[in-house]
């Protein structure tokens, strides 16, 4: 086991899932390598587990035995950090949980699960591998996304050139909020970019996700013009009271539209992380937002075809 707080970055990185057979992020089938860490704080994210770098204790108590029958994980935690609730399940105390994940090592149900674990790169490369036949049959290959994989660019770097040395296709999804210094040592080892943007408007970026997009706008120029034969699909999650008018799609177009090598998709918002806030000791802000209807998506389709022809 390596200390989780003096590794080398370019052999280790924090991952939180691998997710196979996928066909949204990027061409053909593809395996997502989920990296842990965003600078952002989206009230949408789909991914709360991903947004501290480091490893993070989740505790889903549907699946909890009881502390009558089991109570084994009390027992384990040396930081008292697990308390009795009322219903005879337990609670976490996250001031003293440190994270150091052996109360989930005992737990028999699975109740207790550790969001993130550090990897190497070859064991992150093997687990791709293995879907290679499909990768050849479909044009897939590798996608890194998060949190923001830019987070952790030297474990990014080496994940990508290894996948490059065994003709892996090779994707990336990012946020765009990056150091560009090290962002475009990352860009060059990468087919397809899936790069985010997701509201023109600053101020309102800033109230919903934590940051100002300066810096997104800024790398998304510098991208286009640094790899003007990189296909790049920007994406807008739409986000009811953020994002979803006319206005802000349209904002967004123009800003994108004079570089040829770019597409353009929006994303429907969906609630599908909800439950995973629970889980790590959260409260989810948009608990009280529907879901845009369907035909207002097609509506917003429908403004993307008529103003930018891909
Ligand atoms: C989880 S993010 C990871 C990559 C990067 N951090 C980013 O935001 O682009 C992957 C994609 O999921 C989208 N996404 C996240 N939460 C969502 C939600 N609740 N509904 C729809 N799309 C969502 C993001 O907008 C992004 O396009
Ligand atoms: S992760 Fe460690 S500190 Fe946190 S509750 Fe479990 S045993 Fe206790
Ligand atoms: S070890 Fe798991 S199943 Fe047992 S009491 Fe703790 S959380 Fe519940
Ligand atoms: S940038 Fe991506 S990973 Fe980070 S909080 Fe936003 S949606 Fe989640």
């Amino acid at each position: 086991m390596v200390a989780a707080t003096n590794f080398d970055k370019k052999k280790y990185g924090y991952v939180f899932n691998v997710q196979r057979y996928s066909v949204h992020d990027g061409p053909g089938i593809r395996t997502i390598v989920f990296l842990k860490g965003c600078p952002l704080r989206c009230q949408w994210c789909a991914n709360p587990e991903s947004q501290h770098f480091h490893p993070e204790l989740a505790y889903n108590a549907n699946k909890c035995i009881s502390i009558k029958e089991c109570g084994w994980c009390i027992k384990s935690c040396e930081t008292e950090a697990i308390k009795h609730d009322q219903n005879g399940k337990i609670t976490v105390d996250r001031e003293r949980c440190t994270n150091c994940g052996k109360c989930t090592d005992i737990c028999p149900s699975k109740a207790l699960n550790m969001y993130g674990e550090l990897k190497r790169v070859d064991e992150v490369i093997e687990l791709v591998e293995q879907d290679s036949s499909f990768y050849m049959r479909s044009g897939g290959g590798i996608t890194l996304s998060g949190g923001e994989p830019l987070v952790q660019a030297e474990f990014a770097l080496e994940v990508l050139k290894e996948a490059k040395r065994r003709r892996l296709n090779t994707a990336i999804e990012t946020c765009g909020y990056a150091d560009w210094e090290k962002a475009v040592t990352v860009f060059e080892y990468v087919d397809n970019i899936l790069f985010d943007i997701k509201s023109i408007n600053s101020t309102r970026h800033k109230q919903f996700t934590g940051v100002g997009n300066e810096t997104i706008l800024e790398n998304f120029k510098k991208l286009c013009n640094c790899f003007p034969n990189t296909p790049i699909t920007v994406r807008t999650p739409v986000i009811p009271g953020f994002n979803d008018t006319e206005q802000d799609i349209l904002a967004i177009i123009d800003f994108i539209k004079c570089y040829p090598n770019v597409k353009y998709e929006i994303l429907a918002y969906h609630r599908l992380g909800e439950p995973k806030y629970t889980y790590i000791g959260r409260e989810y802000l948009l608990s009280g937002v529907k879901p845009i209807p369907e035909e207002r998506i097609s509506t917003l389709k429908k403004l993307v075809q008529e103003n930018f022809p891909q």
